[in-house]
């Protein structure tokens, strides 16, 4: 189970923009959180993939409380995630061929000698051929970028998946290819799903439950 419970978070302490707000996901499920732009999705994403330090408030992964974020947190919690953000080209090191790219978190933890096998299972997953692989972030289409990217974010087989507008800037059979990856991993791993969009009519296939943001509990608002 992926628990938040009441997190203020955000740029500023004086001006959080995420403010007391609570979010369960079961294990092995998949919820999609909708909302408009600016109010802080991708805020509480990034603190449930332990990347940004919430001000206050509490994370418990599969049980387990969360001490630290980002490189406090400790190995075992933060390649319990892997994290599909909307905008490949930021998240990718221009310099890297694609199949560097998606073994990188391999060779992160020691385990470089496991990345050519790695690497060749992910890329049929995800669509990618091995021409491509060998190719550079400039020398690829957005769509091709973000399947790396994907890739990337299963290499260390994580039990969350956070998908922050994972699909925001793909053609429709992109899209659709993206997500069957994903539920394809989800259904023999068992992996659990955070997806975060604005996109109702897709997150509302894709996910088990989808929450709105305005719906989501808060304990202060709600005079606890
Ligand atoms: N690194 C940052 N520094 C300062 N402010 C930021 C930073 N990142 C986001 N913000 C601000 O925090 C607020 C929430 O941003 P966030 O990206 O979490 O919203 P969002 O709901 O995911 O939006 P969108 O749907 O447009 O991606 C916005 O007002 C944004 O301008």
């Amino acid at each position: 189970m992926l628990e938040l419970s009441r997190i203020t978070a955000g740029y500023d302490r004086r001006a959080p923009v995420v403010r007391e707000v609570s979010l369960t996901v079961g294990a092995g499920r998949s919820v999609g959180l909708l909302g408009p732009s600016g109010c802080g999705k991708s805020t509480l994403a990034r603190v449930a993939a332990l990347l940004h330090r919430p001000d206050s408030g509490t994370v418990v992964i599969d049980g387990v409380p969360v001490r630290g974020w980002r490189h406090r947190a400790p190995r075992e919690q933060r390649t319990a995630f892997g994290v599909v953000f909307q905008q490949p080209r930021l998240a990718a090191d221009p310099r890297m061929r694609l199949a560097d790219l998606i073994a990188e978190p391999l060779r992160a933890t020691g385990r470089r000698d496991e990345a050519a096998a790695a690497v060749a299972g992910l890329a049929g997953r995800v669509g990618l051929s091995r021409e491509l692989l060998g190719r550079r972030p400039h020398e690829v289409s957005d769509g091709q970028l973000q399947r790396a990217c994907l890739a990337r974010a299963l290499v260390l087989r994580p039990r969350w998946l956070i998908c922050d507008e994972m699909t925001a800037m793909l053609d429709a059979s992109t899209s659709a290819a993206l997500v069957a990856a994903v539920e394809t991993y989800r259904a023999e791993s068992g992996a659990g799903l955070l997806a975060v969009g604005h996109d109702s009519v897709l997150l509302n296939r894709w996910c088990d439950e989808t929450v709105h943001w305005d719906e989501l509990p808060r304990e202060s608002r709600s005079g606890v």
